[in-house]
């Protein structure tokens, strides 16, 4: 659906340059929701732009349903821009006309008659919940609303992509929940490609099924929520996903494992077992089931007084079982 190859963004400001993406290569498939998580200056809003070539690449490719956009005229690329929809962290509202009018205005803009602009356009307020705000103008919205105008406006041409830009990050936590589950059925109902950039991981976990990991400029990890989630495969990628998982030092005696059960792991007597098999106390210090799109996965971190040779076969034993164990202390 979308394929992005070995992209490049360089700013350049008088003598100074910045390399905002290196080398990006990925692909996204018809009906993922796709994130691209990073800290602050990684390339997120970068990338995202770069998609629909509201930034210019410097180099790559961009290919959307197999139409490379890198090669698209003007006139070419407003054209298929009309098939990817973008909604923003700060709307993006035009304040000077009312609800009906801001999701009427793509469609105005590419002739589209007036009787079926009325039809579309109640049908989308109706979608976004709002049919009883459409003479309301942005002003007189909260946040949400403004979101559900911002996708009723983005889903105006019936687009094939949505690309969300930081769309929840000025919205409290109920109200993004709110928005991440209405772009969640838009997905379902109209198998809609979304792709989402943020620096929160609660919206990856909840929406996602896929998720890219950028640091720098570069892409530093790929693959399904789930087991980049359940086996995070560097250190920024932990960041993200154990940030809230920081043990007191008192705690950090013997040796600490965190682990992650995931693939009916969970349902297994696993600690009980060790005690038995390997003859070991074990000490649970935390333990929590995060949800990643309602699929759970169990996370323990314990401490034992076991030497390093058990300590490697107490491991061995548990990834024979699913389990993903990663030493915090040894
Ligand atoms: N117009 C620009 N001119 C020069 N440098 C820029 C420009 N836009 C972004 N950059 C730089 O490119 C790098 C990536 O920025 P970008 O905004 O893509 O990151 P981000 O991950 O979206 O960050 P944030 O989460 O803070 O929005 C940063 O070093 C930034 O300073």
């Amino acid at each position: 659906m979308i394929k992005i190859k070995n992209l490049s963004k360089i700013y350049t400001n008088g003598r100074n340059q910045v390399v905002a993406l290196k080398d990006i290569s990925l692909n996204i498939n018809q009906g993922d929701i796709y994130g691209i998580i990073g800290l602050s200056g990684a390339g997120k809003s970068s990338l995202i732009r770069c998609i629909n070539r509201l930034e210019e690449p410097t180099s790559g490719d961009i290919f959307v349903n197999s139409i490379n956009l890198m090669t698209l005229k003007n006139s070419e690329l407003r054209n298929a821009r009309k098939k990817i929809g973008m909604i923003f962290q700060n709307f993006n509202l035009l304040h000077s006309k009312n609800v009906f009018e801001n999701i009427a205005f793509p469609l105005r803009l590419v002739k589209t008659p007036k009787k079926i602009i009325k039809e579309k356009v109640n049908h989308l307020l109706e979608l976004v919940e709002l049919s009883d705000k459409a003479h309301v103008y942005p002003s007189q919205l909260s946040g949400g609303q403004k979101q559900r105008v911002g996708i009723a406006r983005a889903l105006a041409n019936e687009p094939d992509v949505l690309l969300c830009d930081e769309a929840t990050s000025a919205l409290d936590p109920k109200t993004t929940k709110q928005i991440l589950t209405l772009l969640k059925n838009i997905n379902k109902e109209f198998g809609l490609t979304i792709v989402v950039i943020t620096h929160e991981m609660e919206v990856i976990k909840e929406i996602c099924n896929r998720v890219a990991i950028l640091e720098g400029g570069c892409l530093i990890e790929e693959g399904s929520t789930i087991d980049i989630f359940s086996k995070p495969g560097n250190s920024v990628t932990k960041h993200f996903v154990d940030h809230d998982q920081a043990l007191p030092k008192q705690y950090m005696k013997g040796k600490v494992l965190n682990l992650s059960f995931t693939k009916g792991s969970a349902d297994k007597p696993l600690i009980s077992k060790i005690t038995k098999k390997f003859d070991v106390d074990v000490n649970i210090l935390s333990g929590k089931i995060e949800y990643i799109q309602e699929k759970p996965i169990g996370k323990l971190t314990i401490q034992m007084n076991v030497d390093c040779h058990k300590l490697l076969d107490i491991i061995s034993f548990l990834e024979k079982n699913n389990v993903k164990a990663e030493v915090l202390k040894q």
